[in-house]
């Protein structure tokens, strides 16, 4: 596969020549925002046994079906120390909250609606269904599956593992993105501009959303326009799974990224793709490791991280979703149109979304205000207020 091809064919391109698996065992303390590798079970039950889910007195409900019913109490059940002995007719044992339910009760009087004389207790009420009490295995059994492979390790994640009982997980090796900036006129932010100088400012974006989708990034630093700053540059860079070189994609006399990378062994699976902005994106391998280049325009660049970067990182395809047009649109080009575009909830629960106005390739500013990218299939007609399209979301619609 060479030439220009659709989005659709780079997404499966990408797909095929996924990073190969790699794994390794963390603490859960250290598991945060990591994929799963394998599947986890749950090592214990939760709830272990059953229990109490008020301060009160275990019972036998036959005991209470009438109010004014007295029991004597025979004990104590704290969390943490079960009652041992077996609770017979007219007794009672004083429970509280996470308390094991002794063998024989099978209800919860709750302490508001009973009152106590020494060890006799009487019941303000009469019940006729058993109540309070948290049936063990009601969260999970052990054996269950807690996660499945692949699962993305936040806060309800790793309590989950936390209450299963489970203090490491083995989880994917975060990919080492090596992100190359390329350009004679590139000065790093801070730098005293001379005429003709930009600052680098694609790198620093780009480490956020690498980190973001949970890899890790490694940077490259500037390469002067040459094919031997570029070469020492990548032979020097250890253990990288992904090069990202941003800028020099393109067909000018100083594009000199994918020579570059040819001369040091990669071979190109794809060279551009008909996607508007960010057609000169191309991708090589050479064996395990995946070479993934941006085009230097800014917006070029944060866009085909989304639609190319992220599925290679991550193994998973976008989920495109349904928004309501904020403005009308004007037919589309030949090429996919993925436009920088505001996502806002309504105040009827749907979503609308409405394109930056300027969807210049050079610009930054678009991406501090838009949360998602609004998707045109090639030569798509005119659209108008009010109809529904689809959009990757980037991050949260504003409220
Ligand atoms: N004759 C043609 N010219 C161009 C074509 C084409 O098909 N034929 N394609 C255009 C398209 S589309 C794009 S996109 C750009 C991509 O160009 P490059 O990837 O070669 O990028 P550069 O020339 O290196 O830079 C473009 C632009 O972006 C600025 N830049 C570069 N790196 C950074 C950085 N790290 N941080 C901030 N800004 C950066 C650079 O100064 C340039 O202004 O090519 C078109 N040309
Ligand atoms: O594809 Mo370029 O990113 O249009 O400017």
């Amino acid at each position: 596969m060479s030439g220009l091809i659709s989005v659709a064919d780079a997404l499966d391109a990408l797909a095929q020549n996924a990073l190969p698996p790699r794994a390794e065992t963390v603490a859960i303390e250290q598991a945060h925002g990591r994929q799963l590798a394998e599947a986890v079970t749950a090592h214990v039950s939760r709830p272990p046994a059953d229990m109490s889910a008020m301060d009160g007195y275990a019972v036998r409900l036959e005991d209470v079906r009438k109010a004014g019913s007295r029991l004597s109490v025979i004990g104590e059940a704290p969390a943490g120390t079960p009652f041992e002995q077996t609770l017979g007719k007219g007794q009672a044992v004083r429970i509280f909250t996470g308390g094991e339910i002794p063998a024989g009760a099978d209800h919860i009087v709750i302490q508001e609606n009973s009152s106590r004389s020494g060890d006799e207790i009487t019941c303000a009420e009469g019940y006729e269904a058993p109540q309070f009490i948290r049936k063990a295995g009601r969260d999970f059994l052990e054996g269950d599956t807690l996660l499945e492979a692949g699962a993305i390790l936040g806060a309800g994640e790793l309590g989950l593992l936390a209450a299963g009982n489970i203090a490491e997980v083995k989880v994917r090796r975060r990919p080492r993105v090596g992100i190359l900036a390329n350009g004679n006129e590139l000065k790093p932010p801070g730098s005293e501009l001379k005429r003709g100088e930009i600052v680098n400012s694609n790198p620093v974006a780009l480490a956020e959303l690498v980190r973001s989708w949970g890899a890790e990034p490694v940077d490259l630093g500037i390469a002067e326009d040459t094919l031997n700053a570029i070469s020492e540059r990548i032979e020097s860079a250890e253990d990288i799974d992904i090069f990202l070189p941003v800028g020099g994609a393109s067909v000018g006399d100083h594009d000199l990224m994918r020579p570059a990378f040819a001369a040091a062994g990669f071979e190109p699976v794809f060279e551009k793709i008909a996607v508007r902005p960010g057609k000169p994106t191309w991708f090589s391998t050479r064996g395990d490791t995946r070479v993934l280049g941006l085009p230097g325009n800014p917006a070029s660049a944060l866009v085909c991280a989304q639609l190319f970067l992220k599925p290679l990182i991550t193994g998973q395809r976008h989920r495109l979703i349904k928004a309501r047009l904020a403005c009308d649109l004007k037919p589309n080009g030949p090429r996919e149109h993925y436009m920088r575009a505001f996502a806002a909830f309504t105040d009827d629960g749907g979503l609308s979304v409405d394109p930056a106005p300027d969807q210049d390739s050079s610009l930054i500013k678009p991406f501090v205000t838009s949360a998602a990218l609004l998707r045109r299939l090639p030569n798509a007609p005119e659209k108008k207020r009010g109809g529904l399209e689809d959009i990757i979301l980037t991050s949260l619609p504003r409220l």
